[in-house]
């Protein structure tokens, strides 16, 4: 049996009571940090809490050679993620890797920093469009500094449609946790590049530390945002499309927006 537990988002007393029997109950348990991580505790602190050694996969454990799932034939086996296990993850591939080696498999789900960030924001989930994720930029062959701007398009299309886009941020063992400002900066380097003028004079929502006991959550427009200072990681962004006038009022209240903000709300 392969259990999938989502561990939630901040510290070791996040995960869900089922999983934790479930924890406890397992012959081996697994665990992966680099799609997301739990930045108010650590593994020795889970495993104390857990009473139960926890195994750290990498990325090529997971997505390359997942050979340590036929354990889960005869044993009951484990894998923990933060956040909720199949949210913005490719996890889905060993779900299914699993079922074709014969492995019955199950999930026991976890807070996810998709629904925090409706809660934390007063945005509505409906309203959201496509998803987008800024990854660090990266040299080329060439040696050139080379960025993402899939993220720019997604955002651009959804501002088109009315449209709210959450923006995942990076997490890199190299180059570390992605700000809200880098993410910015980013953005609006894109946009100089193009000359278009999408982000420049855009409202945005930053939000820091989400299911800790003092999140940052900021609304503001991009160019005030982006020298705002959300503190330690991890980091996310929204940027929003067209307001109804119940979220603008939730961005203004809840997240220290100017008055006025996003004046055109429904
Ligand atoms: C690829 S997503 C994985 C989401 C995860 N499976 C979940 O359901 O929450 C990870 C990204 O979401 C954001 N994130 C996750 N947890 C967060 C938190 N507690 N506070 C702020 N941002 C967070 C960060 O930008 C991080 O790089």
């Amino acid at each position: 049996m392969l259990t999938f537990i989502g561990l939630g988002l901040f510290d070791e007393y996040d995960i869900s009571l089922k999983g934790l029997e479930a924890i406890r109950e397992a012959d081996l348990v697994y665990a992966e940090f680099y799609t997301s991580c739990l930045m108010g505790t650590s593994l020795e602190r889970m495993e104390k809490l857990y009473g139960k050694k926890v195994f750290l996969l990498s990325r090529e454990d997971v997505e390359q050679h997942p050979d340590w799932l036929s354990e889960a034939r005869n044993k009951k086996l484990c894998f923990l993620t933060g956040g909720d296990t199949m949210v913005s993850t490719t996890h889905v591939d060993l779900r299914l890797r699993a079922e074709k080696l014969g492995i019955e498999t199950r999930l026991i789900h976890g807070a996810s920093i998709a629904s925090a960030v409706s809660g934390l924001t007063g945005l509505q989930n409906y309203r959201f469009g496509r998803s987008a994720s800024i990854p660090h930029p990266y040299e080329s062959g060439r040696g050139t500094r080379v960025i993402s701007e899939t993220p720019y398009d997604i955002i651009k299309q959804n501002l088109e449609l009315g449209l709210h886009t959450l923006v995942f941020l990076d997490i890199d063992q190299e180059k570390g946790y992605m700000t809200v400002n880098t993410a910015l900066e980013l953005l609006l380097e894109v946009e100089e590049k193009r000359g278009e003028g999408v982000i420049s004079g855009a409202a945005a929502v930053g939000i820091a530390r989400a299911g800790s006991e003092k999140p940052v959550v900021k609304a503001d427009y991009v160019e005030n945002l982006k020298d705002f200072d959300f503190g330690k990681p991890l980091h996310i962004l929204v940027i929003p499309g067209k307001l109804h006038f119940l979220e603008a009022e939730a961005l203004v209240k809840l997240a220290g927006a100017p008055i006025g903000f996003m004046k055109e709300a429904e």
